[in-house]
């Protein structure tokens, strides 16, 4: 027996491991009480007195690898798959029993089965496990590991194994990720590949990621080393898993409604150990710092003072007591975990008992041979495992819950839940915001029409006012416009109360005139004149018209008292005096038509200003063009009487040279409607009143003096009666002629002119 390293042997393997329960094959079982009485019956002391010692949770397997030339019997080897014992015969002769021997014609699956299936339930169930492979170069390590197509590894049926065992566990969910994949070479040492972990969810995807860090280190092997094995090669696979919500929940609560239990996180571990060969024998390499040497040869020290001290507390120590050297390199800081009994191991250490070759080739090969023997005999009595299952990770205080990656993940979902709920509550808020945004928004709107129709009824109703305003302006300006006119056709009016007077007091002259004179037509043109004058109706009395009407008479007579032989002169006067009286019927009527024009003129404009306030301003051009064409027709009238002036200017020069012609005429008495020309000429221009103005006082001065002189002589003869205002009057001489109880009008026509010019330039002020 080597170096007395292995002291248990392996019972032989009895079932293969095409079925998930199918695991009963190991000499060593995990903590498992039900698991000792599947043992076979001869294992079943050594297996509780491993598990007494806390081994039962370490297997070693070897198993020997074909040889090429066929011969798997070599004479110095005897393998007994059945008893898992080896025996080698020769100079280094002894017994090695392990856990499990496999021969040469036990495949992949079976090796699976008999190393690494249970482990891998166990760490699906909560262990940490940790399968690594040990032995020279070329003796199957990785055709263990990972196997063939036709016949796959522990990898692959270890992953096969943990996506069934999720299926079958549908009270629990799991996540999986290739967390590690450390790898080392002699030139970069340990390293990790690839440095992302990847979250997995089929098999198919974990052998991708597994296939792509061996691709990896397949490179670099070849980049730095021509051989593979001069690096390791660690698969970690990481499960996390926690129970789900009953069967009935609903699909949501199956995913999201997870129990308030923690997370259970465990760890495999599916290691591929450079050739150990080399780090038996390349001391130049080992000088060379070798990182692969180095790992191997801690290793390979490590396991071997596993067992042989313990520390003051309990925990594996050198012998010195010291602590063991698992950070002098990567590989055994990364199986530190599991060498030091925190979980579940599987050793499997690979052999080639055949030939080499050469004799020193076969003594060398026998040599590394024993040598993993024995590393695996050290490995199997030194490892002392104690691994329960990992405590779950409740909530996501402390580190512990921080590495829970589901945990992470369930507490990410959550908060993305609750960012969601919130995204969800903001965007309802949100969408109530625009809701009542919008209501607020219908409100403003609305507000803002009612405002708007305010502002815009105000603007009506300021309009409106404005246009009152206006039209009130418009009304006071036509008031005063109106005022203004009508304050000129009251003047007017006013102006004709006042030339009524006025006409009154013409009438009054004039009837002095006339009484002066005594003459009917005097008196009839004095009641034509009245009739248009409060004078006139004063006149117009029946005693004043029947003596009006008998003045006509006696006018006729009257020729007959004249009767001096001067009658042609005489009737000539009178023809004048008629003459005098027509114009004078005719200026009169001139006035009553500009009277009665004026008094259209203001009635019309009284009721059209008066009648409406909405008359145009347009209606001013018809006032002013009436009062235009009243202005023209005063203007005619006013020539007119220029005419008559001038008229008159011819008759008074006829008479006058009538009577240079006929010289002296006796003025007869009896003749009163035929006074003198003179005399009739002297009333005319207003003798003995001032005399009139410009030419036509230098036209007749001599004559009208000359006329003067007659009429003081007729004064002083008594014929004429000067009254005391300085007017003349034919003396009264008899009963039959009442005296004149008003002046009679007399003929006045230069004064008469300039009251009607006086009227005219009134008007135009
Ligand atoms: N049990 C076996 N049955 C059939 N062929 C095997 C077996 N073990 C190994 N081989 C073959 O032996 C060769 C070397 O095997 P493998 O590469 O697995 O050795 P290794 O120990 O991994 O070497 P290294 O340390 O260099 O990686 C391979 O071609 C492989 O197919």
């Amino acid at each position: 027996m080597s170096d007395g390293l292995i002291s248990v042997a392996s019972p032989p393997q009895s079932r293969s491991s095409s079925a998930q329960d199918s695991y009963s094959t190991s000499a060593t079982t995990y903590d498992d009480p039900l698991e000792a009485s599947t043992a076979p019956g001869g294992a079943i002391a050594d297996k509780r007195a491993s598990k007494q010692d806390g081994k039962g949770n370490v297997i070693v397997s070897v198993r020997v690898r074909p040889d090429l030339t066929g011969n798997d019997n070599p004479k110095d080897w005897e393998v007994d798959p059945k008893k898992a014992l080896i025996s080698h015969h020769g100079r280094e002769s002894g017994d090695y029993c392990y856990d499990n021997v496999f021969a040469t014609s036990d495949d992949n699956s079976r090796v699976y089965d008999c190393i690494a299936k249970r482990l891998v339930r166990r760490v699906m169930e909560g262990y940490h496990g940790t399968v690594f492979a040990y032995g020279m170069t070329g003796t199957g390590k990785t055709f263990s590991m990972q196997g063939t197509a036709s016949s796959p590894g522990v990898i692959p049926l270890a992953i096969t194994d943990i996506f069934s065992y999720i299926r079958e566990t549908p009270s629990r969910e799991f996540l999986l990720r290739d967390e590690i994949k450390l790898r080392e070479d002699s030139k970069r040492g340990v390293y990790a590949s690839p440095l992302k972990e990847e979250i997995v969810q089929s098999p198919t995807q974990l052998l991708r990621v597994i296939a792509r860090g061996d691709q990896a280190r397949r490179t670099a092997s070849t980049q730095f080393n021509s051989r593979s094995s001069r690096s390791h090669a660690v698969v970690q696979i990481v499960v996390e898993s926690r129970e789900r919500m009953p069967g009935n929940a609903s699909a949501e609560n199956k995913r999201g409604g997870l129990l308030p239990g923690g997370v259970r996180v465990s760890t495999l571990s599916l290691i591929d150990l450079a050739g150990s060969e080399k780090a038996a024998e390349s001391k130049e390499r080992r000088t060379e710092g070798s990182h692969i040497n180095k790992s191997l040869l801690t290793l390979g020290t490590v396991i071997a003072k596993l067992s042989e001290h313990k520390d003051k507390d309990g925990k594996p120590a050198d012998k010195d007591g010291k602590h063991l050297p698992y950070r002098d390199s990567k590989l055994t800081r990364l199986l530190q975990g599991a060498l030091s009994g925190n979980s579940l191991v599987s050793i499997l250490c690979t052999i080639q008992t055949g030939s080499a070759g050469t004799a020193a080739a076969a003594n060398t090969h026998t040599a590394e041979t024993l040598n993993t023997l024995k590393f695996a005999s050290r490995a199997k009595n030194n490892i002392v495992s104690h691994a329960k299952k990992a405590e779950e990770a409740l909530g996501a205080g402390g580190d512990g819950g921080a590495r829970v990656l589901l945990e992470r993940y369930r507490m990410e979902i959550a908060e993305l839940r609750s960012q969601l709920d919130c995204q969800a509550k903001g965007k309802k808020k949100t969408d109530d915001l625009s809701d009542e945004e919008k209501v607020k928004n219908a409100e403003e709107e609305k507000a803002r029409e009612l405002e708007a129709e305010q502002r815009h009824e105000e603007q009506m109703l300021e309009m409106q006012l404005a246009r009152t305003a206006l039209k009130e302006r418009i009304d006071h300006l036509n008031r005063l416009i109106l005022s203004s006119k009508s304050t000129g056709v009251n003047r007017s009016g006013s102006y004709s109360s006042l030339a009524n007077s006025r006409f009154s007091q013409i009438s009054t002259r004039s009837s002095m005139t006339a009484s002066n004179s005594g003459r009917p037509g005097m008196e009839r043109t004095s009641s034509m004149t009245s009739a248009s004058s409060t004078v006139g109706r004063r006149s117009s009395g029946g005693k004043r018209q029947s003596g009006g009407e008998a003045s006509i008479m006696e006018d006729e007579d009257s020729v007959g008292e004249f009767g001096d032989g001067n009658a042609s002169l005489a009737a000539q006067n009178r023809a004048l005096q008629s003459d005098l009286a027509d114009k004078n019927r005719y200026i009169t009527t001139l006035e009553k038509r500009l009277l009665q024009a004026r008094r259209a003129s203001s009635s019309r404009t009284s009721v059209g200003f008066g009648g409406s306030k909405n008359i145009l301003v347009g209606e001013d051009h018809s006032v002013s063009t009436l009062l235009k064409e009243k202005d023209a027709e005063i203007a005619e009238l006013r020539a007119r009487i220029d005419d008559k002036d001038r008229m008159l200017a011819a008759l008074r020069s006829v008479a006058r040279s009538r009577e240079t012609a006929e010289g002296t005429v006796a003025f007869d008495p009896r003749a009163p409607l035929s006074p003198p020309p003179s005399a009739t000429l002297l009333s005319s221009q207003q003798t003995p009143f001032p005399p009139m103005k410009g030419s036509r006082k230098s036209a007749g001065g001599d004559d009208l003096k000359i006329l003067d002189d007659m009429i003081s002589d007729r004064i002083e003869s008594g014929q004429l009666v000067r009254s005391s205002r300085g007017s003349v009057r034919i003396a009264y001489d008899g009963p039959l002629r009442d005296p004149p109880t008003e002046p009679l009008p007399t003929l006045d026509l230069a004064h008469k002119q300039e009251q009607l010019k006086q009227q005219a330039s009134i008007q135009e002020v």
